[in-house]
């Protein structure tokens, strides 16, 4: 089973990456500079301030503004971790044959001058992006060029290290010693464990419901877990007890935490940092990545408490900063040869440092790749059966692809004796680029949670959190009944609440306060005036809705008319191009920057008292495109506290051809206060 497991996984990531490179290099060969700006995808008009030295021969490439041409770097939507290219933009310089180029700047034989790196921090002054130090001598080489730019590119490393771990998962020979391993390739049938069972008599957490009692007692008798956390249930909550519980039970016991992401991890390393003794914690992963809060429980900030790695830092860049005025060639040689000697000097004494920091460690956490990270696996070098770690544990399950999933399991194999894994398959799938080929697409949308309960029918493993503490109890119903077979019950402390419960939303001060005591509103635009309409701005051809920008934007007038306050209203669209009219309205022209706008991606997660929600779908085709992903739309119902408000064509929703869709329309057509806007009181 591990051959087939492995080879459909193979196949199914060298399509994507190859969709992936094809999109972006589409992307990066078509469009200029300016349009690639306009796209988000590059930052343009900066130059180089710095260079400094970072953890492990990194480098530090300090980035800023081109004051001449604007005070702020504009960002785009180039974040935090993303991997970039760093270009000089035009400039005349005389290739070989004396002619002047007029491409961006060559080096002598014609090649494109770049560095690649990862943004490291940003600000709209300052970026810092860490190198690979053998970047060195082209980086300083910037400091000649009066202005740069930097472009998004595809992460080729992620895609590598999926592909090297199933090849070592085909590799595996049965019958496979890994007990966890055996439970996935289906080696192994799962018996819950019924005798001598741990029970735990008294939680740290008073709060705790029954069925997250029962979910962390399951886990610390079972060696294969999977805690179903539908929205607001506290599946994070439930991890940061179980954890404890793991640790109190088993003093020597050692923990792996990943997810997918950096933000998956570092919300359980926050929630953990104030009950667990800190010099227990450790966080692997690329300092760039972490939040603030958390990066004091980094490699890269506890390692350089270390006074030796700390002084030759300092030395090392003392020397880079004197290299810029060498003149003489014979100098800088000599200056960078003994750079290298203090830096193979450093790189001994960081990895001694390291060691010595996971091992003192009980938690470490990190991202599903970043568990595959040298510094982890250097310590199996010396001794491949060194006992690292007893229980892995991974968040936000159904987020990953499963490929990723495996990643820990092999880096770390015969290491584990219990498997947690968190999610809920019925919230945002991992975000998957191939469009061509539906067997690619299944394969990698099929999560580990969504493949073990196919093999494991009776799900004996699957714990299910039902007691909801976000939403009004008549936001949750239609998730509740569509999804999770009607099994969600909301706390009591939130079944009722409404907007005029808020401190602020003075009832007494409005005549028609409606608004603040409904939890459910439809604003129904179905004729045709409330048209969409195609973005030809955008590369990837999204959707607006002017009409509907329109409503969302009366919609919060009257909300702030009530004292809601800003940063208690989000917005959320499907579409990019309809998040984008709307943050040029409702932030630009209006001002109320503290209203969050984003895709249903960038709210995944979170929560906000009222979520406005614009589906943008309206044409006498009755299309709705990628509205039918109704996991998606069951993350986009499930932010709101206490009420949502959705601006749509209920019309299209009944006549789409999805059922899901005409289900959500008919039960909000009785249970919604449905209104019907003319399009002359908004246009
Ligand atoms: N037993 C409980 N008693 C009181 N409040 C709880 C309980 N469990 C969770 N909560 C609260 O519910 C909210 C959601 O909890 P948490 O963030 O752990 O859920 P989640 O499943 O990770 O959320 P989501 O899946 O929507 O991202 C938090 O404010 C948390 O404090």
């Amino acid at each position: 089973m591990n051959k087939e497991l492995a080879s459909k996984f193979l196949s199914s990531i060298n399509h994507e990456r190859d969709q992936d490179i094809q999109t972006t290099s589409r992307l990066l060969t078509t469009l200029s500079i300016q349009q690639l700006v306009q796209n988000g995808l590059a930052i343009n008009n900066i130059h180089l301030e710095n260079i400094r030295s970072g953890l492990i021969g990194k480098l530090y490439m300090e980035l800023g503004p081109n004051l001449a041409i604007n005070g702020e770097i504009q960002r785009g939507d180039i974040k935090v971790g993303d991997i970039v290219l760093i270009r000089p933009t035009k400039t005349k310089t005389k290739n070989k044959s004396g002619a002047k180029s007029g491409k961006a700047s060559d080096d002598s034989n014609g090649e494109q001058v770049e560095c690649s790196g990862v943004i490291y921090r940003m600000s709209d002054t300052q970026i810092t992006i860490s190198l690979e130090e053998s970047q060195d001598a082209i980086a300083t080489t910037f400091y000649s060029y009066n202005s740069l730019y930097i472009l998004k590119t595809t992460n080729v490393v992620t895609y590598k290290r999926m592909e090297s771990t199933m090849r070592k998962l085909s590799e595996f020979n049965t019958p496979i010693q890994d007990k966890i391993i055996q439970y996935l390739v289906h080696e192994r049938p799962f018996i819950p464990n019924t005798s001598n069972l741990q029970k735990i008599e008294s939680f740290l957490n008073p709060d705790l419901n029954d069925s997250q009692k029962i979910a962390i007692n399951f886990a610390i008798n079972n060696d294969l877990t999977i805690i179903h956390g539908p929205p607001g249930t506290g599946k994070t909550f439930t991890l940061i007890e179980l954890i404890q519980q793991l640790l109190i039970k088993h003093p020597e016991e050692r923990i792996l935490i990943c997810g997918p992401s950096n933000i998956s991890v570092d919300t359980i390393l926050e929630r953990l940092t104030p009950l667990v003794s800190n010099n227990l914690l450790l966080r692997i992963g690329h300092p760039a990545r972490l939040l603030d809060s958390n990066k004091r429980h980094s490699l890269d900030i506890l390692s350089k408490k270390n006074t030796i790695v700390r002084d030759i830092s300092q030395e090392i860049d003392k020397l880079i900063q004197e290299n810029k005025k060498m003149k003489s060639y014979k100098q800088c040689k000599e200056n960078w040869n003994e750079i290298k000697l203090l830096r193979r000097d450093l790189k001994k004494r960081e990895f001694k440092t390291i060691k010595d920091l996971i091992i003192q460690s009980r938690v470490v956490v990190t991202t599903l790749h970043g568990s595959s990270s040298r510094e982890l696996c250097s310590l199996y070098r010396d001794d491949p059966n060194f006992k690292l770690f007893d229980t892995l544990i991974i968040d936000e399950v159904s987020q990953a692809m499963e490929p990723q999933c495996w990643i820990p399991l092999i880096s770390h194999q015969n290491q584990f004796q219990k498997l947690i894994l968190a999610g809920d398959n019925k919230q945002l799938p991992p975000t998957i680029k191939t469009e061509d080929d539906q067997n690619v697409i299944h394969n990698l949308e099929t999560t580990l949670f969504d493949r073990l309960i196919k093999i494991f029918p009776k799900k004996e493993m699957v714990k299910f959190l039902n007691v909801q503490y976000r939403m009004n109890e008549k936001i949750m119903q239609f998730s509740s009944h569509s999804m999770y077979n009607g099994k969600l019950l909301a706390d009591a402390a939130v079944a009722n609440r409404l907007l005029i419960d808020l401190p602020t939303v003075d009832a007494a001060s409005s005549s028609d306060d409606a608004d603040t005591k409904l939890p459910l509103i439809w604003y129904d635009t179905q004729g045709d005036e409330f048209q969409e309409t195609e973005d030809e701005a955008t590369i990837l051809g999204s959707k607006y809705n002017e009409g509907e920008v329109a409503i969302v934007k009366e919609h919060i007038e009257t909300l702030r008319s009530l004292n809601v306050p800003q940063d208690s209203i989000g917005v959320i669209s499907p579409y990019n191009a309809q998040v984008s009219h709307l943050k040029k309205l409702i932030h630009d022209e209006l001002k109320l920057a503290d209203i969050e706008i984003s895709t249903v991606d960038g709210f995944q997660g979170r929560e906000k008292d009222v979520i406005i929600l614009s589906l943008v779908r309206s044409n006498e085709k009755f299309e709705v495109g990628f509205l039918k992903e109704e996991r998606r739309l069951n993350v986009a119902m499930t932010r709101p506290r206490r009420q949502l408000v959705v601006v749509g064509n209920i019309e299209v929703l009944q006549r789409c051809g999805n059922k899901y869709l005409k289900c959500w329309s008919e039960w909000c057509e009785e249970n919604a206060d449905v209104r019907y806007p003319n399009i002359d009181d908004y246009l």
